[in-house]
Parts: C-alpha cells; structure tokens; sequence
C-alpha cells in the first residue's frame, strides 16, 4: 500500500455491491463459482476477485506490491524525460499520457488528473514483430517483475474468458483462447496510473452530491476483452445499471478488481456487460495522498475481427450489412479519443463508447 495511506471512510454511500469470487474456485472450475462469474457478467460486469487463497494470486499480490514501487519511482521522473515518452493515440499506444485531457465523451468536457504509464505485453515479452517501444531505464530496469504480472494476469484473465466461451457464448473454450494468445500481437499492456492528493472539500460527494467532480480518469467502458486492476486508495467509481448514480468500490486488501471490457460485448453479441467506470478524487481522508493504480488488459490479438462469435456464419465483408472490424483498428480508433483534438465520436453496434480501457 502506498505509504501509511488514512483508512476508507467506513460509511460512504452508494458502495457498489460488488460480488467476491474466488480465484482458487474459479481455477478449480467450481461451478457455483462459475455460475455467479455469469451472472455478474450478464450484468454490471464488475467483480473483486479474491487472491488470498492461491499461489497464483499471492504471487499477483506480491508483484503488484512491487510494481507500485515501480509506479512511484516513474512517475516522479523528469517531466521532460515522460513527455519525450507521451504516445500520440493515432500510431500507438504505448509509453506515457501526461493528465489534463478531455475524454470525447465526458458530457462535462473536464480536464483529467491521471498521467499513465503504459507498457505493452509484446515489448515485456519480445513477441515477434513488436515496435519495441523505448521505455525510460526505470521501467525497463524491472522488466522481470513486469513480465511475471503479465503472464500470471493473462493467464487470469483466460480462464475468466474460458467460463464466458462455453458457459455464455455457447462456444468452445478455445474459441476465445485463441484470439488472446500470449504469444501474438495485442493492445494487451499493463497500466500504471498516477493522480496527485487534492485539498479536502473537493472530492466527490464531499458536499454537494450534485457537483460534478473533476475526474482523475473520465467516465468510461474499457475496450478490451477482461481488466484485472489493483488500487490503494479509493476514487474508483462504477455507474448503476439501475439508478445511473455512480457508486463506490471499496478497495480491499487482498482482492483484485476484474472487469470485462468492450471487446466481450462483441464477441458475445450483447449477451455480457461491460460497466461504465470513472475515478474521482479519492473519498474522506484519502483526498489529500496521491492515487495510483495498476492494470492489466487482456485484449485480442490485432488481427482478430471484432465479431459476435455465436453466430456460426459470419461475413466479414459487410455485405450482411455488419461490418466488422480488426482489433488493432478498433483499439487504435477508440485510444483517438482519449485527447481532446476528435470532434466525432465513433459508431459501435453494442458498447457504450470510451477512450480509456
Ligand atoms: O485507477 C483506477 O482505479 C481505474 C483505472 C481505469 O479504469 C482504467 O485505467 O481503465
Ligand atoms: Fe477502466
């Protein structure tokens, strides 16, 4: 936890009710845990997911707890040295975002607070024909610790994706696995995200419950097929399905956040949600200390087609009068919108819009 961090407030409303599933159920294919995995995905989207109880998460806990050191360290560098490494949304998506953004789809066109780190999966993992990004030394003098959160929360992520192929799609489990291998080139990359402490008073619900907070990260859906994500302190926000008010996520010790994203709306024709997410300044106390958070997303491979995947007879051509669209165009079009230079938003068939996740 970033150092001495003051305790979440105990009673802070709306908190999202967010279901805790068992990474060691889930890897044991325990099928009531399965089951409430479904019923979760077919509706919000979001759930903590328990690492306590297995080598497998304990090892994600511990990297995580290494790789905040690691945040801390490259955050604080230079700010000529991170602007050198800012990515221009257009060609790629990798390197750092500096804050004071406007999200295209942020009705109240405020600027955001978060700067991101992100590091691809591909560069971690010399994949074959990756663009090699060049990271400052700091990241890269702790590529190990990074490659081992890839492969431990990819691995995560699939067997997410295993339950969702067979158990909702209707579709075999290797249908999704072999449009996120490891080995191929994705928007998959890890995210270390960072927000400075703001004067009391300001943060959401402080006192005026109406106000419109300034958002650290903007209102979005991820664009990817599953996030796993690691925050300290609070902020996290998710919208009800139901009251469209946004509630808070707690953060707890020992648990991941798990979400799926865009891409898993897509390819299961509507039949899984990815939920509307934002951060705001963190609650109570927690204001004043700087924010950081660490994600993985788990995405499709760049060449594999955004398709809905139960229909067995897809054309990909268009002429049924759907077209579909490659993973990496996909990616790439919803990372333009993270700026404020795009004026138009993007057309999709089922998600909501984002330029985050
Ligand atoms: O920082 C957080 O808690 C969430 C970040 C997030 O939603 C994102 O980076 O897509
Ligand atoms: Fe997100």
């Amino acid at each position: 936890m970033p150092s001495i961090l003051p305790p979440y407030p105990e009673h802070l409303s709306p908190e999202a009710p967010l279901t805790r599933i068992s990474l060691s159920s889930l890897l044991a294919h325990d099928h009531t845990i399965e089951a409430a995995l479904i019923s979760i995905c077919q509706s919000h989207g979001f759930f903590y997911l328990d690492l306590t109880t297995h080598p497998q998460g304990q090892h994600l806990l511990t990297t995580a707890s290494t790789l905040l050191t690691l945040a801390e360290t490259a955050f604080r560098l230079p700010q000529p040295t991170k602007d050198a490494l800012t990515f221009d949304r257009t060609d790629s998506l990798f390197g750092y975002k500096a804050g004071g953004k406007i999200a295209q789809t942020d009705p109240h066109r405020r600027q955001d607070r978060a700067e991101f780190w992100n590091v691809s999966k591909d560069d971690l993992l010399a994949n074959r024909g990756c663009r090699a990004v060049a990271y400052p030394d700091a990241i890269w003098a702790r590529k190990t610790e990074l490659r081992t959160f890839v492969e431990t929360a990819h691995a995560v992520g699939m067997r997410v994706l295993e339950v969702l192929a067979r158990r909702v799609l209707g579709v075999e489990a290797g249908v999704l696995e072999a449009r996120h291998r490891i080995g191929e080139l994705s928007g998959d990359h890890v995210r270390m995200t960072w927000a400075p402490g703001e004067e009391e008073g300001v943060g959401a619900g402080a006192e005026d419950e109406e106000a419109e907070p300034r958002p650290t990260t903007a209102p979005h859906t991820d664009f990817g097929s599953v996030t796993l994500l690691f925050n300290w302190a609070g902020g996290l926000q998710i919208e009800s399905q139901e009251s469209k008010k946004w509630e808070w996520v707690r953060p707890l010790l020992g648990h991941a956040i798990c979400n799926l994203g865009d891409a898993m709306v897509e390819f299961s024709g509507g039949r899984v949600m990815s939920g509307k997410h934002r951060v705001v300044a963190a609650p109570g106390e927690q204001v004043k200390s700087e924010r950081y958070s660490l994600v993985y997303f788990v995405r499709p491979e760049d060449e594999v087609y955004l398709e809905d995947l139960t229909q067995s007879t897809v054309n990909k051509s268009g002429t049924n009068g759907v077209e579909y669209v490659k993973a990496k165009d996909w990616i790439m079009k919803r990372a333009e919108l993270l700026g404020n230079e795009m004026d138009k938003p993007m057309e999709s068939k089922k998600s909501g819009q984002s330029p985050f996740g």
